[in-house]
């Protein structure tokens, strides 16, 4: 089995511009990339778990959103950081596009995306990893039974009172990197 880190996309990859969905407003995380290198480097699969519930919501479509998660995992490949598979979920129970508006088990902080990774690729959850920026990111971790779960401060709740059920938080993905591989 192998070892994963669970990645949110808005907030811990880029920044989150509140639904983002054009590459033009796709701003990546200062350092992220080379984040994420480095975790490959050190032996872990990179999976992306996301809430795109503005898909539900009629923001935007789910093409538009594919159209852009292709463009993402270009870079995470040509940065030497290939993406084992990008999750999301495109539901809302309040959405008002019909296909999308319900409840479901993929939308955090419900553990239907980690688990359904972990059962495609066979992942070990309890050796694998998970960064947020919003305690469901947390939360989802927890139900899905990840090993360890890190909330990042580079999203849009970067006032976020305390750290829920993370076992620490840290300014963003790269400081989070640096203390797990002690760089
Ligand atoms: O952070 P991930 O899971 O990658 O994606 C979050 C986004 O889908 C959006 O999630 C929304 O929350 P609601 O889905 O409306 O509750 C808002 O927080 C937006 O600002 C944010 O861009
Ligand atoms: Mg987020
Ligand atoms: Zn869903």
């Amino acid at each position: 089995m192998t070892r994963a880190v669970f990645l949110d996309r808005d907030g811990v990859v880029n920044r989150d511009h509140a639904y983002v969905h054009r590459w033009e407003d796709f701003e990546f995380v200062p350092g992220a990339l080379d984040a994420a290198r480095r975790l490959a480097d050190a032996g872990f699969r990179l999976v992306i778990v996301t809430n795109q519930s503005g898909i539900a919501r009629g923001y935007y479509t789910e093409a538009q959103y594919f159209a852009l998660t292709e463009r993402m995992c270009a870079v995470f490949e040509r940065q030497g950081a290939p993406l084992a598979a990008v999750y999301h979920c495109p539901h809302h129970p309040a959405g008002s596009v019909v296909a999308f508006a319900r409840e479901c088990d993929c939308r955090k902080p419900r553990p239907g995306m980690i688990l359904r990774a972990a059962a495609e690729h066979l992942l070990s959850l309890p050796e694998s990893i998970l960064v947020g920026d919003k305690l469901s990111d947390i939360e989802a971790a927890r139900a899905a039974g990840v090993g360890r779960a890190y909330l990042v401060r580079s999203g849009n709740e970067a006032s976020m009172p305390d750290i829920g059920t993370a076992d620490a938080a840290y300014a963003d993905l790269a400081q989070c990197v640096d203390a797990l591989l002690h760089t």
